[in-house]
């Protein structure tokens, strides 16, 4: 398959940023706080809640991270248009019937068998006649593999003309996908790829002829309409991927409807996305009529494996030093440690450190593909602890992390316990069975009163730990 050469340029630019060094990075960051302090303090000073959450930017980091498949062991649920036809659900890609050079893409890619939405989610894809599909479920299961082997599956080579469409909410995220289409479908000389996204400029009256095209809705409206390079009259499949990201854009929602009416009514449309809040389903209803329906619910995260321990102190130095001697029980395993603000994050990173002990920043100044290079450090093992915002690690699996530590509670924007971040925060770390520690620091009566009600909320009592007590720390750590 034929990349263009400046995506290539864009992968060389983030292959090296990958390869960056964390010591560059940290070096990099030391200067930005030297810069912010003399400068200003305001964007320091932010809390995680006026941080703007950029769902794009998260959704990118978790494509970056991931390697493979999160586990779900949660029922898919399907709504077929039509009830009384069978339902089919595949357990191999043989059964699939799949072109042959496209079941050696899959295989080369490394998949064994289909993953949980893919089995329901592919026979009703690769139907005949094409059904209409409404996919939702929780980033990392298999959506974009799905909906690639089908635009793959239906295209057909020999025509030199556009043939499948696919839209992203950003020219990051279409990269991503271009690059799946690219390995999935690399036994496939003749299939070529085109990526309508700003900065790529092609000839007036030019018609392209990649049959699969990925892009941002702004440049693929200006392609289908104004600039005509593709005619959208010969569309047979339509793809709108992370819809949750796509509505939160500005514009977005419009384009993506503008270009659906310029399709043909047999095109097959398909619309993917991690969350279904009532406002994706609006806007999933508008682009896809007559759909057929499938949801994967999230896997529950519980409290039940963890051990739940919480620090008094009187300030913030207090909590450092019982930081420091909780250290070396909780680099036994792998930790993570949250603070409230971002200014927290950096001080605390900075002050461990000095202590002499090895730690990663991860923080909401730094670019995505930096983001991505820590915590690929941190899951390789090169950095034991992780410090961090909430904002920052929101949706971010790391799976060897046993340990929690919540410099800070977590409370929403009036100052109440934030329980739901809470659970999210610590029920990861004793997924799958694992056990799992987390530690709560405590440092005045409001932040007392905020983990009395957490304790509440979950019914759960956690436990006071005297980090001077030695006997006590290494008991918590076996
Ligand atoms: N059947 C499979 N077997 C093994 N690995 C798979 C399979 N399907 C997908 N994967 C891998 O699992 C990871 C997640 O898959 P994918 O990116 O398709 O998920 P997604 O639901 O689209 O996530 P997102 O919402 O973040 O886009 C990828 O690394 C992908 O290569």
């Amino acid at each position: 398959m034929a990349t263009d050469s400046w995506a290539l340029a864009v992968d060389e630019q983030e292959a090296a940023v990958k390869s960056m060094t964390n010591l560059q990075i940290k070096e990099e960051k030391v200067k930005a706080d030297t810069n912010g302090i003399i400068k200003t303090s305001t964007t320091a000073e932010k809390t995680d809640e006026e941080e703007k959450e950029d769902r794009a930017a998260q959704s990118l980091l978790n494509k970056l991270i991931r390697s493979n498949l999160v586990d779900n062991t949660n029922q898919v649920e399907v709504l077929q248009r039509d009830p009384n036809s069978p339902l089919y659900s595949v357990k191999s890609f043989e059964e699939l019937r799949l072109k042959p050079q496209l079941l050696q893409g899959v295989y080369a890619m490394g998949f064994n068998r289909p993953s949980k939405i893919q089995e329901n989610a592919l026979p009703m894809m690769l139907a005949e006649p094409p059904q209409n599909l409404i996919a939702q479920s929780q980033s990392g299961t298999g959506k974009t593999a799905a909906f690639v082997l089908a635009m793959l599956s239906r295209v057909e080579p020999s025509d030199r003309y556009p043939q499948c469409l696919c839209l992203s909410p950003t020219y990051e995220l279409a990269l991503q996908t271009g690059k799946v289409i690219e390995q999935m479908g690399k036994f496939y000389p003749e299939l070529k790829l085109a990526y309508a996204v700003r900065g790529n400029k092609l000839e007036r009256g030019q018609k392209i002829s990649e049959q699969i095209v990925i892009g941002t809705p702004g440049t693929v409206l200006d392609w289908c309409s104004k600039l005509k390079f593709i005619d959208p009259k010969k569309i047979k499949v339509f793809v709108l991927d992370e819809a949750d990201v796509m509505i939160a854009t500005q514009g977005h929602q419009d384009q993506s409807i503008r270009i659906q009416r310029m399709l043909p009514r047999n095109c097959q449309m398909l619309l993917f996305s991690a969350t279904f809040e009532d406002s994706v389903w609006k806007f999933a209803q508008k682009v896809v009529p007559d759909p057929n329906v499938i949801k994967l619910k999230r896997e529950e995260e519980t409290l039940d494996t963890i051990k739940q321990y919480y620090v008094l102190c009187s300030s913030r130095d207090e909590k450092f030093q019982a930081l420091c001697n909780l250290y070396g029980a909780i680099t036994i395993a792998q930790a993570m440690i949250f603070c409230h603000t971002r200014k927290t994050a950096s001080w605390l990173a900075a002050e461990l450190s000095k202590e002499g002990h090895q730690v990663a920043l991860l923080s909401g100044e730094m670019m995505v593909e930096q983001r991505a290079a820590v915590i690929e450090r941190f899951r390789e093992g090169k950095e034991k602890v992780l410090v961090t915002t909430n904002v920052c690690a929101r949706g971010i699996d790391v799976e060897q992390v046993s340990v929690v530590i919540n410099f800070d509670l977590p409370v929403d924007k009036d100052g109440n316990p934030d329980n739901e971040t809470y659970l999210h925060r610590i029920g990861r770390t004793g997924r799958f069975g694992k056990r799992g520690l987390a530690v709560n620091m405590v440092d005045s009566k409001h932040s007392m009163n905020i983990l009395n009600r957490i304790q509440e909320h979950f019914n759960k009592k956690i436990e006071r730990l005297d980090t001077d007590d030695l006997d006590e720390i290494e008991k918590i750590a076996n």
